[in-house]
């Protein structure tokens, strides 16, 4: 059932440019795992057209080894349990500005943001580091210090955008110490809860009094999502279907009360993603062939590369690409158990990604039980990621949920129909029939339906060509989500005006 408090964010535009600190675990510019990587590289650089937005990452190994120049500007002081640190700065070639929190003994290490190869957001429900309470209470500390103006930088936002559990104990320590500058924190996936062990708060310097069901406490647990929803300004989703639905038991994942509780504050929204210039089918340097809307000779090029570079056989049936996190989440198993349907009608799949060791060991099997069909990629790379998206006719994405997704948008615009369950928002993203298929119970029958369809379709030049046109021509551009989040900012610093005055 969905919750009808959701409200949309605010019709108002904003007037005056404001100072934006965007706080992030991961920036596709130097290292991502998954799709908020794209997201904190792309956001920020669409937001500065009307902002001066800088964004906070800690400095991973892939930033100090990189060949950007890190010039040191700032200093925070040890915090409770967390390290005293530096803040360098990194200007981008296009003028973006990167605050990288220097603690080597924190970030430089081999591995992910989160842990060693591991493919989750490290919230201790999978590899991730053991001391990722600290790793992350560090960030969110050092954006509280910067919002405060205690890193001698020289520059104070006067807003801050969150986002995930990372970043969620900012909100908590501003309001433990009674200060007034305004955050909006943005849920880009509630599964990953960012929970530890009650006892790590005096660590982490989370007052006593926070630990209770109001504040930061999950069933007995300290949660890191929790004090970004409970403490920030405003909380944000991206897409409106999914801020819908995680005020749902089936989707809350134990924080729908929480999420129900914001929506009926008017202080929960979804704004959709978007992807950026680079995704144009037309000017990728990356592809075999550039190709656009019905050049379908050039878009067959890339399929025939694709086969070829993924060891598959020459073949004039259907192919089709996964392009994943390997994750419970993503409905891998739903496509394994359809892999030999798939074959058996003449189709080809090609997968790419990584993550749990069990997926990826299915994958590798299937791949090695139908050589010349199926083939498995274990790892990721971008550009050849790209040609999959340009090669294939079908991307399958059965996700179980999914908040918003950026691989069906990717698939999408290079013209290949990702097929995919009806939720988050993959059901706002994904026209049924016209740019691609949605399939309405999560379960095996119903994704195979979907797939047959889109072997219906294959076989229609004339449909199947109109499909992949109206795919390539959907507007998924970062600039469809500017202006729901220049208005939501005005809003939030108004309300804080609002506030502040009435205290003084
Ligand atoms: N093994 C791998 N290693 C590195 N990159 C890989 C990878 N497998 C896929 N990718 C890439 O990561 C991105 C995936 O982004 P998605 O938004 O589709 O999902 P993800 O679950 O990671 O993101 C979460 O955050 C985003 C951003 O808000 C939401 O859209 C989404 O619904 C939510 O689950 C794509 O650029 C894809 O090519």
């Amino acid at each position: 059932m969905v919750n009808r408090n959701v409200k949309q964010p605010p019709e108002k535009t904003l007037e005056s440019p404001q100072r934006i600190l965007f706080v992030t675990s991961e920036i596709a510019d130097f290292v991502k795992v998954g799709g908020l990587g794209d997201v904190s590289s792309a956001l920020p650089r669409a937001l500065a057209t009307h902002h001066d937005v800088r964004v906070l990452i800690p400095a991973y190994r892939e930033m100090i080894e990189s060949e950007h120049q890190i010039e040191p500007v700032g200093h925070l002081a040890a915090f409770a349990g967390l390290p005293a640190c530096d803040i360098g700065k990194i200007t981008c070639d296009d003028g973006l500005i990167i605050y990288v929190l220097l603690c080597p003994e924190l970030y430089q290490r081999e591995g992910t943001p989160y842990g060693r190869g591991s493919s989750g957001y490290g919230d201790g429900q999978d590899e991730g580091w053991d001391d990722n309470d600290i790793r992350f209470a560090r960030l969110s500390r050092a954006a509280a210090d910067i919002a405060l103006g205690n890193a001698g930088l020289g520059w104070q936002p006067q807003l801050l955008h969150l986002n995930d559990w990372q970043c969620g104990l900012t909100a908590g320590y501003l309001h433990w110490q009674g200060a007034s500058v305004p955050s909006v924190f943005t849920i880009h996936n509630l599964a990953y809860q960012g929970l530890f062990d009650a006892s790590r708060c005096e660590m982490l310097g989370i007052p006593e009094e926070a630990f209770h069901i109001e504040g930061v406490e999950f069933y007995g647990n300290l949660s890191f999502m929790k004090a970004g929803i409970v403490y920030a300004s405003h909380v944000t989703t991206v897409s409106a279907t999914y801020a819908q639905e995680i005020t749902t038991p089936d989707f809350g994942c134990g924080l729908d009360g929480l999420l129900r509780c914001k929506a009926e504050a008017e202080q929960l929204c979804g704004i959709p993603n978007g992807i950026d210039d680079s995704w144009d089918p037309r000017t990728d340097i990356h592809l075999a062939q550039a190709f656009s809307y019905n050049d379908w000779r050039g878009k067959r090029v890339n399929a025939d590369y694709a086969r070829r570079h993924f060891g598959l056989a020459a073949g004039q049936g259907p192919l089709f690409a996964v392009v994943s996190r390997l994750v419970h989440q993503k409905g891998l198993d739903l496509t394994i158990e359809a892999a030999k349907t798939i074959v058996h009608a003449g189709g080809q799949i090609i997968f790419m990604g990584s993550g749990e060791h069990h997926v990826e060991e299915a994958l590798r099997k299937l791949a090695a039980r139908f050589p010349g069909a199926i083939a498995a990629y274990i790892g990721f790379d971008e550009y050849q990621a790209r040609c999959l998206f340009a090669g294939s006719d079908f991307l399958l994405m059965p996700s179980r949920f999914e908040p918003c997704g950026l691989s069906q948008m990717y698939a999408q615009r290079f013209g290949s129909l990702p097929i995919a369950y009806r939720t988050g928002g993959l059901a706002d993203t994904i026209e049924d029939g016209v740019t691609g298929f949605l399939f309405n119970d999560m379960e095996f029958s119903s994704y195979m339906k979907s797939i047959q369809r889109a072997f219906t379709v294959f076989k229609s030049t004339e449909l199947f060509n109109a499909m992949r046109g109206a795919a390539m021509m959907g507007r998924y551009h970062w600039r469809q989500s500017i202006e729901p989040y220049n208005r939501l900012y005005q809003q939030v610093l108004e309300k804080q005006g609002e506030k502040t005055q009435v205290i003084h």
